[in-house]
């Protein structure tokens, strides 16, 4: 499979100093599939990253949640891609339906976002997703191509790109989706970066699940030949993120 799992914990607004040191160790105390099987991602708030750079084991790497648009300047309360990178951050997470929906993140936006943070040596994990509203009225594909296109039109290189189907009803709901709708939309997707960007974009660039991922349903998605992993949520801050780690071996074959 030339397609490395991947498995993203996005930790969103949560935690206290004391809980992410609890849980950094609970992760560097795991036992999971080793680098070459799983790529491990944990994305914690801003005021984290630096002590969860410097906690957590290496082979598990560390995003943050969003950055600025373009250079740092005067833009009271943004972090730039750049003072990411100088702090040692590596990857992040952009175009999240949190931040579309509750702060008005248009699809120009998060793309502007996506090839910026890409110039400056960030690599990125871009969410699309539809609503429940755009899923009914059968506009799913639609939805999440003309999220990917803003992207696609802005970007040369899909190397350092992960791209995150979330569909937005999914997300912190419990109502996951079924491994045949998750397989159908990343299909899709796939298809899509093959007709309008390479074959071999198609082909390299992962395309990840997340909406209510948890230890009980993992391993099914996992199963789905379309999807190379998961962006986790609610349950990416208990032990059982350990669990979703582990369904790479699904795909590993192991
Ligand atoms: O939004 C998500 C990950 O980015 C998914 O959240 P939940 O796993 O809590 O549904």
């Amino acid at each position: 499979m030339s397609r490395k799992f991947f498995v993203g914990g996005n930790w969103k607004c949560n935690g206290t100093t004391e809980e992410v040191k609890k849980l950094v160790t609970m992760l560097n105390e795991a036992e999971v599939p080793s680098e070459e099987e799983v790529e491990v991602v944990v994305s914690s708030p801003f005021v984290f990253l630096t002590l969860v750079k410097n906690l957590l084991r290496p082979d598990f790497h560390v995003a943050a949640q969003n950055c600025w648009v373009r250079k740092g300047g005067a833009f009271t309360g943004e972090i730039s891609a750049d003072m990411l990178v100088n702090l040692g951050i590596n990857w992040v997470i952009l175009g999240h339906s949190e931040r579309r929906a509750l702060l008005n993140e248009t699809n120009d936006f998060v793309a502007d976002k996506v090839s910026h943070a890409l110039t400056q040596g960030l690599k990125v994990i871009a969410c699309v997703g539809e609503t429940l509203e755009q899923r009914e009225v059968g506009t799913t594909i639609e939805v999440v191509a003309a999220q990917t296109k803003a992207i696609a039109d802005r970007i040369m290189n899909w190397d350092n790109v992960v791209v995150a189907y979330e569909p937005v009803w999914a997300i912190g709901t419990g109502k996951v989706a079924t491994p045949a709708q998750a397989q159908e939309v990343h299909l899709e997707l796939r298809k899509w970066l093959k007709e309008n960007v390479s074959a071999q974009v198609a082909e390299t660039t992962r395309i990840i699940y997340g909406g209510s991922v948890n230890a009980g349903n993992c391993k099914e998605l996992a199963g789905q030949p379309d999807v190379d992993g998961f962006l986790v949520g609610g349950a990416s801050l208990k032990p059982e993120f350990v669990d979703i780690i582990k369904s790479a071996t699904v795909k590993n074959g192991a």
